[in-house]
């Protein structure tokens, strides 16, 4: 199969979305939004930093690239429309394997009605795969990391560490799995983006959200930095499955903090609408979870505090950070 044909066996019949005038099949793809404002990322995975032959079946790859795209999109509140894929392919890897790794995207796309509208195929050495997504939100409705003000509440979807103990499982070849272990790999290998959640809290005035792809430990000070205040977060009130401490009790509490790639939403709203946003997560069928507050910042800048029986500490940075040691 050349890069020709392999284009046209990604082509979709045809496209669910009324604002795309041109799709695949010329230089680039022509949107005409009608109304509201358009919301857009980009992530990239590549083999040996973001899976492993060990860790994923290519039916995963698609699914991840795309779920951690749609987490991005959720942290803004937009509802999903289009992506694009662009792809970097090795020699060894076959066409039955290309094809399960489109049916991974496609699959996760068509919940969500969205459109593949253009990318670009070309040959390397790793498997990389770069997803670009589209979606909309009404006008004036994005949701910012700098929307925290103090007063707030602090909550997160779902809990945290299981995708980096199902890493942990699959890295480590263990045969005697169990549910628990089968449960934090499906966590690691398909996470859900909150994608309803968030757009469920459309009608709130004010939210700041964020995912969860790094750790709460980095995610909380984004949060912190770019809405200039003090964060406090309850160690003992950050939610985990009991899979994780069953089968990790030494590590899981690092690994709530700062284990990475869970894809839930990190947030933050006033205590009044608390309520609304917990009667919503019940619609949607997701854990939420309030985990600390929001507050003045008390020193010369912001910051994370972490309190565990009663002892209080600084939450920094320390989940996952390309580029290490790059000065
Ligand atoms: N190489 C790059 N060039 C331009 N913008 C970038 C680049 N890498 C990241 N960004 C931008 O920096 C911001 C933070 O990126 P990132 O930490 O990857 O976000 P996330 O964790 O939500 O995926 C985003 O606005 C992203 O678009
Ligand atoms: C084989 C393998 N090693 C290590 C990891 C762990 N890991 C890789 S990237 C990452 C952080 C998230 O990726 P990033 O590119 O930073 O996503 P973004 O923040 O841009 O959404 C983590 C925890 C993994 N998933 N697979
Ligand atoms: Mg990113
Ligand atoms: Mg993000
Ligand atoms: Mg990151």
């Amino acid at each position: 199969m050349d890069e020709f044909s392999f284009i046209r066996s990604v082509q979709p019949a045809y496209y669910k979305q009324s604002s795309l005038i041109k799709g695949i099949s010329d230089d680039a793809a022509v949107i005409r939004p009608s109304g509201g404002d358009v919301v857009t990322a980009v992530d990239t995975m590549v083999e040996d930093v973001h899976f492993s032959r060990k860790t994923m079946q290519p039916h995963h790859i698609g699914h991840r690239v795309l779920a951690a795209n749609l987490s991005d999109l959720a942290a803004m509140g937009s509802t999903p429309a289009y992506y694009m894929v662009s792809i970097t392919i090795p020699s060894d890897w076959s066409e039955e394997e290309l094809i399960e790794l489109y049916a991974g995207m496609d699959d996760l796309a068509a919940r969500y009605r969205m459109d593949l509208i253009g990318g670009d195929t070309v040959s390397g050495r790793e498997l990389s795969v770069t997803v670009t997504v589209m979606g909309t939100v009404a006008k004036g409705k994005a949701r910012y990391r700098s929307a925290a003000v103090p007063g707030d509440v602090l909550f997160v979807t779902g809990t945290l560490g299981d995708s980096r103990g199902g890493l942990e499982w699959l890295l480590n070849e263990k045969n005697d799995s169990s549910s628990d272990q089968a449960f934090l790999i499906d966590r690691h290998r398909k996470p859900w983006p909150r994608v309803s959640f968030a757009e469920g809290l459309s009608t709130l005035q004010r939210v700041a959200l964020n995912d969860v792809s790094d750790g709460i430990a980095n995610e909380a000070n984004e949060i912190a930095e770019s809405s200039g205040v003090d964060i406090h977060i309850a160690k003992d009130m950050v939610p985990f499955s009991s899979a994780l401490k069953n089968t990790f009790p030494d590590q899981y509490q690092d690994w709530m903090l700062s284990g990475g790639e869970d894809f839930e939403l990190l947030g933050a709203v006033p205590l009044s609408d608390w309520t609304l946003v917990q009667e919503n997560a019940e619609t949607a069928g997701i854990k939420i979870t309030k985990i600390g507050e929001v507050d003045e910042v008390s020193g010369d800048s912001p910051r994370v505090f972490i309190k565990e029986s009663d002892q209080i500490a600084i939450l920094k940075k320390s989940g996952y950070t390309h580029l290490k040691g790059k000065g």
